[in-house]
């Protein structure tokens, strides 16, 4: 039997109210009554966007998409393997219905959780609801005017990096304090985030995260190594830093939402490191079933390129903190 994947393409539409639109597959296809984002398979010769476009006029009769690619992947967790191509679609012609006597409705994200959904659309859903840029924080000093400088500059980061409509994305990463400095830090920190609205992620327990009802836990690959599953509930987010495809598969495989894969560049922080560049950064990303972040060097007008070569976005320290 052949196992090369099918190339589907996949649109999610995003609604004014930021619903998005699903459909319910229909009795006589794999997968029958699981819901999912409209699209099908790309056919001989065709390319991705015009796979989508065909599919989203045959199947809910929309058509004139403005659409954005979101993520490419790979799966087989379905009746057979799969490279989803998914884009978002923020303008159409039409009114979306079911074309085929398959149910569609639109639903909050919310409400998803009571709708059974094809697998791997977490996988979809992290890519939709990650930021474009993860910010990573320098060393807080020790002297009192240091560490003021340090929180006016995270001022600074949370508003500007404010993009795509989507709240700031920041890891607390501080390898020089103990886990109780950790904490006392973290505290702070966070009541900043939430008066910008921006997001948090912590690298130390998951009972500390829990504890401070931070937004997640980002991990180092070592410590990713160690576990057979991801470590804390769905609800917060889970990051894991690789630097190579074989890390990432098994930061998708532990059901971690997204990665940062480096050094994409030549950095101070990992001096010794050896640059993937983008081609490297592009074969190493491959099709893992998460969305990843290209770090090292990176600065946020690297975004182009970044997505050019599938990544979510780009992450980093310097180049993100104002006045590094
Ligand atoms: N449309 C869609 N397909 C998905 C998603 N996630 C996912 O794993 N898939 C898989 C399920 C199927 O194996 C495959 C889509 O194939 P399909 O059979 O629906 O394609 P099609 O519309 O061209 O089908 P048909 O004309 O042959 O009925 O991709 C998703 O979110 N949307």
């Amino acid at each position: 039997m052949d196992r090369a994947p099918l190339d589907i393409a996949v649109g999610v539409l995003v609604d004014d109210h930021d619903r998005l639109l699903i459909a319910r597959r229909r009795a006589d296809t794999p997968g029958a009554g699981y819901w999912e984002f409209p699209g099908g398979k790309r056919e001989p010769g065709e390319s991705v966007a015009a796979c989508l476009s065909r599919e989203l006029a045959e199947e809910i009769g929309v058509t004139d998409l403005t659409s954005r690619s979101l993520i490419r992947f790979s799966h087989d967790r379905g009746p057979r393997p799969v490279r989803l191509h998914v884009a978002r679609i923020d303008n159409w012609t039409g009114e979306p219905a079911g074309q085929e006597g398959q149910q569609v409705r639109w639903c909050a994200q919310n409400d998803l959780s009571d709708v059974e959904l094809l697998p791997a659309t977490n996988v979809i859903l992290a890519a939709l609801n990650l930021p474009p840029l993860y910010i990573i924080t320098p060393s807080i000093g020790r002297g009192r005017s240091a560490r003021q400088s340090w929180f006016d500059a995270l001022d600074r980061a949370l508003r500007a990096h404010v993009g795509d409509g989507t709240k700031a994305f920041v890891r607390l990463r501080q390898p020089g304090l103990d886990d109780d400095d950790y904490a006392d830090l973290a505290k702070r920190v966070l009541e900043h985030a939430r008066r910008q609205q921006a997001r948090v992620l912590l690298d130390r327990s998951v009972a500390l995260v829990e504890r401070l009802s931070a937004d997640g836990l980002h991990c180092s690959t070592r410590r990713a190594q160690r576990m057979d599953k991801r470590p804390i509930a769905d609800n917060y987010w889970f990051g894991v830093s690789t630097h190579s495809a074989d890390e990432l598969t098994h930061a998708a495989a532990i059901n971690a939402d997204f990665a940062t894969l480096s050094p994409v560049a030549a950095t101070e922080t990992h001096s010794e490191a050896r640059p993937l560049g983008w081609p490297g950064f592009e074969d190493a990303r491959g099709e893992a079933a998460l969305p990843v972040y290209a770090l090292g060097g990176m600065r946020p007008d690297d975004l182009g390129a970044a997505r050019d070569h599938y990544a979510q976005g780009v992450a980093g320290i310097r180049g993100f903190w104002p006045g590094s």
